[in-house]
């Protein structure tokens, strides 16, 4: 599998501390790699470095062998790349519809856009509440509404940010199914998510940090039994439990 994304030993400090310290990863097409650690261990920061939103101390991220670390984001977003957001920031007084067409103007104009966002609303199941207030959406429908947000940019690596949180073990079978589809696609994904089993079930490898470093990398379940990644947990008596903090 060729390398898509390519991160390059990179470190976001924040006066004396360092957030990222030295994280270096490769993604193909189509994976799905998930990131975990626990609170504080730097997941949010490299996912903001990596997108744009949070300038590199120093490494470089490429994507399709393009330097893209230094773009703003919406430039990223253009190359590719973007991040769903926690607590989905969408325009509440907004339609679902708008929600995604302001998203797809990246690419296109307002007769495109809209062409696009029906598109996306349809593939993630969304046309029947497209003309919905956010607002009045459930928590499922609003995880799934930020996809397709993220999703009408076009992207071809996409940083979901825990867009699981607050949803039921079914709604969250729901969401995998629709990762799984877009991946079957040729999309790659790479997803914090607090729940373990989601976490397990979705990704093809893991990424484990710690204080800003890369503990481990591989499968899910070499990953999971790594002792420096137990060792992280402990404190937390989360590794591996139904529901726990990744
Ligand atoms: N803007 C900032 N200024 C100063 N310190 C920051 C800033 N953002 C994050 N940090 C610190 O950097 C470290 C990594 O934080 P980060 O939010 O990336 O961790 P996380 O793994 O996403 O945590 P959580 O699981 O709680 O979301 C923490 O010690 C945090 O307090």
């Amino acid at each position: 599998m060729g390398v898509l994304l390519q991160a390059e030993a990179i470190c976001v400090t924040f006066g004396g501390l360092k957030a990222v310290d030295g994280v270096s990863f490769t993604m193909g097409a189509g994976e799905i790699i998930g990131l975990i650690g626990p609170n504080g261990a730097g997941k949010t920061t490299l996912f903001n470095a990596l997108v744009g939103l949070q300038p590199l101390t120093s490494g470089a991220v490429r994507l399709d062998g393009e330097t893209i670390s230094g773009l703003k984001p919406h430039k990223v977003a253009a190359k590719g790349m973007t991040k769903t957001f926690q607590n989905a920031a969408l325009f509440p007084d907004m339609s679902v519809a708008e929600n995604v067409t302001t998203a797809a103007l990246l690419r296109h104009d307002l007769k495109g856009a809209r062409a696009k966002a029906e598109a996306v609303l349809d593939k993630l199941g969304l046309g029947p509440i497209a003309d919905a207030d956010v607002r009045d959406l459930t928590f499922p429908q609003k995880a799934l509404v930020e996809m397709a947000r993220a999703l009408a940019t076009e992207p071809r690596v996409l940083l979901l940010d825990e867009v699981m949180a607050a949803l039921t073990p079914t709604e969250m079978d729901e969401v995998m199914a629709v990762i799984r589809a877009l991946r079957s696609e040729g999309l790659s994904f790479l997803v914090v998510e607090h729940h373990m089993r989601a976490i397990m079930a979705l990704c093809d490898r893991l990424l484990a940090v710690n204080f800003g470093r890369l503990l481990a990398q591989g499968t899910p379940r070499e990953v999971a039994a790594d002792p420096q990644v137990i060792e992280a947990y402990l404190g937390h008596g989360a590794a591996g439990k139904e529901g726990a903090h990744a």
